[in-house]
């Protein structure tokens, strides 16, 4: 049947895609990724860096999502420890296969790979790098993802999860018609999409793994990601 998409839905668009196009991380940071010191520790320092400042452009994207400053706040924060790691996933996945400058395309995955993470957690993650960068999502289909991944009703200790599924439920209905009307050719577009939010949620068990062995070689984190990820 014709997919149409409704005023409501334009203007819900226009908000999350004018979110998260204006919450990026400040380009002197992300330039940072092309700096040649490659010793596992100012790797690791550096990947730090990035990842406390991603946080704070999630915390920022995530207030603009509608609806989300009305849950109750200690169901806000629920969602956004539970989510952070997915959602920031989903973002360095559209940077790691966008096409660097010359000579630096590899430079995010270079620098992963020499920060003290285990082989094991290579391979799934980045599986998953590759299984995102094969999709060519929009920008429109990247804020929704992420929308919808912070927008998760079952996360750990959330109480009112009817009421983040009624925010969750109109950003899926937008993106499943996002979908039909952007990749006609490809009908399962939108159930690749979600397959690849399981995939997300894997990642969670291994990025907690990973959080176990950098605290025993005493890496330190900042206090932002300590608090996200309820370390130290
Ligand atoms: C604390 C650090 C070591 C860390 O722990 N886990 C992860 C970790 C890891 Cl490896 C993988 C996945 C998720 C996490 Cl959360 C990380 C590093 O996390 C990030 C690394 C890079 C980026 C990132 C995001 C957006 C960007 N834009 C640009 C740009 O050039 O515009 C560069 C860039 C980098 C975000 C998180």
């Amino acid at each position: 049947e014709k997919v149409e998409i409704t005023k409501e839905q334009q203007a819900l668009m226009k908000v999350i895609a004018d979110a998260y196009n204006r919450h990026q991380i400040p380009q002197d940071v992300a330039k940072k990724l092309l700096q040649d010191q490659y010793s596992a520790e100012e790797n690791f320092l550096l990947l730090t860096e990035m990842a406390t400042s991603q946080v704070q452009v999630l915390v920022e994207f995530t207030k603009n999502i509608p609806g989300f400053l009305s849950l109750n706040h200690e169901d806000q924060i629920a969602l956004l420890k539970g989510s952070a790691v997915e959602a920031m996933f989903l973002r360095s996945a559209q940077v790691f296969s966008k096409k660097m400058p010359n000579g630096h395309n590899e430079v995010l995955e270079d620098r992963i790979r020499r920060s003290g993470i285990s082989e094991e957690f290579m391979t799934p993650m980045f599986n998953f790098y590759k299984s995102i960068g094969v999709l060519h999502m929009v920008q429109e289909e990247q804020a929704l993802l992420t929308a919808i991944t912070i927008l998760t009703p079952d996360r750990p200790y959330v109480k009112d999860q009817q009421a983040v599924e009624r925010l969750q439920e109109p950003m899926l209905d937008l993106l499943r018609k996002l979908c039909v009307l952007q990749h006609p050719q490809k009908p399962q577009y939108f159930a690749c999409l979600l397959g690849r939010l399981t995939e997300l949620r894997t990642l969670n068990y291994y990025h907690a793994e990973m959080l176990t062995s950098w605290r025993m070689n005493d890496h330190k984190f900042t206090p932002l990601l300590c608090e996200i990820w309820d370390v130290e």
